[in-house]
């Protein structure tokens, strides 16, 4: 099973032998995963491993085929309100309203979450991301590792026991990259669990306690990222 320390209590996100599949084709194998509270587990794997599909079944916006997912103990459901108020996702794509600024996407998150003292906060939010200066451009004028970074934003104005990023190094730039793993690093500090799907070893080898490795659908290989990594590096 894949773990991040030793079991202590019911799991934050719990899979057990979960495996989906779409029409033939087995995106993923059946699989167990444990992630606690302060930890991280990274996914790393070519395209089409099967990370997207397990991100969205634990983050409740996809059903395994097979299986069951778990947050918090209960069966995970993206419309359940627990999940709303306690899971943020960072996706892959980019969804925004083209006629609203910046910083208007965040007041939106923040209405929708209830978060006090919300307009200090976005503020702080705006300045760590670098997006002070576009705080009233539209989507359409922002570069794309300004789009990603502020798809991270919206996660970060927002309340969270969990954050689900999926390749959220993509557009960024090298600052800008260390500036997320020191972000991820300092979630779990605050007692965030994070699960994360990347393409990129040094992020998963700063930030990750677990890694698992994923090829078409199965895990080849499992645990300190630096094991891993090496494991892969080693094989033909
Ligand atoms: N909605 C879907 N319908 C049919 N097949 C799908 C669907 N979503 C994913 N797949 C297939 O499942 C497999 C795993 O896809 P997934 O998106 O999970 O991979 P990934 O590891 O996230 O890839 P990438 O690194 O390119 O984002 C792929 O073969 C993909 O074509």
């Amino acid at each position: 099973m894949a773990g991040t320390a030793e079991p202590t209590g019911s799991a934050l996100v719990e899979l057990r032998g979960v495996s989906r599949t779409y029409g033939e084709r087995k995106a993923l194998h059946p699989l167990d995963l444990r992630l606690d509270a302060g930890r991280c587990i990274a996914l790393y794997g070519h395209n089409g491993s099967g990370k997207s599909t397990l991100l969205r079944i634990a983050g409740g916006r996809d059903a395994p085929t097979a299986g069951r997912a778990l947050f918090d103990g209960r069966p995970v459901d993206e419309d359940d309100p627990q999940v709303r108020a306690r899971v943020a996702v960072v996706g892959d794509t980019v969804a925004c309203y083209p006629d609203l600024t910046v910083r208007e996407h965040l007041e939106l998150v923040t209405v929708a979450h209830a978060v006090d003292d919300a307009d200090s906060w976005i503020d702080e939010i705006l300045a760590d991301r670098r997006l002070a200066d576009h705080a009233h451009a539209l989507p359409g004028s922002l570069s794309s590792g300004q789009m990603q970074s502020l798809l991270l934003a919206a996660a970060l104005v927002r309340p969270r026991d969990l954050l689900i990023l999926d390749e959220p190094e993509q557009r960024l730039d090298p600052e800008a990259r260390q500036r997320l793993a020191d972000l991820l690093v300092a979630e779990k500090q605050s007692g965030v669990a994070v699960l994360l799907a990347t393409h990129q070893p040094d992020l998963a080898r700063t930030v990750a306690d677990h890694m698992i490795a994923l090829e078409d659908g199965r895990v080849i290989a499992e645990g300190p990222p630096a094991v891993v990594l090496d494991d892969l590096g080693r094989r033909p």
